[in-house]
């Protein structure tokens, strides 16, 4: 199994790493919110794009980018456009998206970038690619907020994105049942434990499936999204909790 090492942090060894995602519309609440994160537990800091007011004028997205690594010093930048299609605040077409990480990837300020997976297979490459040229890692993504699919379907998306070589395959999927939560551990043991040579992140969201987002370490998740200010997606839990949990789980295995 390789591990992913972007900065200080290396992902898929050991605790599960903890995100956090801002979710900030100007570029001050970005940079304040950035800058209240030496005080929590944070490994990984996710920007959604997605809800910054300029995204579509790359250079004030790269002015945001500038003054996000300066406040955050040595924590690892996950770059996200969120698009709509996929829970995200914003639609985009294909190519603007796919100029858009591209850019993000060459501007030097991300260490990794978020591609969803059914943009189509070109672009994917494209981007994974373009990213790998320049040291950036890529997270491909995929989510459906209505339902969670069968178990097969779910491996088979991750297997998909390991064979695209994304650096860390990445499913969020929505409960109707608790049912629908062992399925998407289930899928995740059987991803981890037959298929992936490398990190992967899974999660089961809203409240009932808040379970997944705290127990990867056992079934082979290697990274939780918590929330600082405001969640970015449902389910999400407070930092301070979730690291408290993630170690008292790690302490007992
Ligand atoms: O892909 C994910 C996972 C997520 O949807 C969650 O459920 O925690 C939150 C998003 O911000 C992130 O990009």
């Amino acid at each position: 199994m390789n591990t992913v090492k972007v900065r200080n942090i290396e992902i898929g060894a050991g605790i599960p790493k903890i995100c956090v995602p801002i979710v900030g519309v100007t570029k001050e609440e970005i940079i304040a919110e950035a800058k209240t994160f030496d005080s929590i537990p944070v490994d990984v800091v996710e920007w959604r794009v997605d809800w910054f007011e300029n995204v579509f004028e790359f250079d004030k997205v790269e002015d945001v980018l500038k003054d996000l690594r300066e406040a955050l010093g040595e924590t690892p930048i996950l770059f996200t456009f969120r698009t709509s299609k996929e829970g995200g605040e914003k639609a985009i077409e294909p190519e603007p998206y796919k100029e858009l990480n591209i850019q993000a990837a060459k501007s030097g300020y991300v260490d990794l970038v978020d591609v969803e997976v059914f943009t189509g297979d070109e672009i994917v490459k494209e981007i994974i690619e373009n990213a790998h040229a320049c040291g950036v890692k890529v997270v491909a993504s995929n989510h459906d907020f209505d339902k969670t699919p069968e178990k097969d379907e779910i491996v088979r998306r991750l297997q998909k994105m390991q064979e695209l070589n994304a650096d860390i395959p990445k499913i969020a999927v929505m409960p109707t049942c608790k049912k629908d939560v062992l399925t998407l551990l289930s899928a995740t043991e059987e991803m981890y434990i037959n298929y992936a040579d490398r990190p992967i992140i899974t999660m089961s969201m809203a409240g009932t499936g808040v379970i997944s987002r705290l127990c990867g370490e056992v079934f082979g998740s290697a990274l939780t999204f918590g929330a600082a200010k405001k969640a970015s997606a449902p389910g999400q839990m407070g930092v301070e909790d979730l690291k408290t949990v993630l170690e008292l789980l790690h302490k007992s295995l």
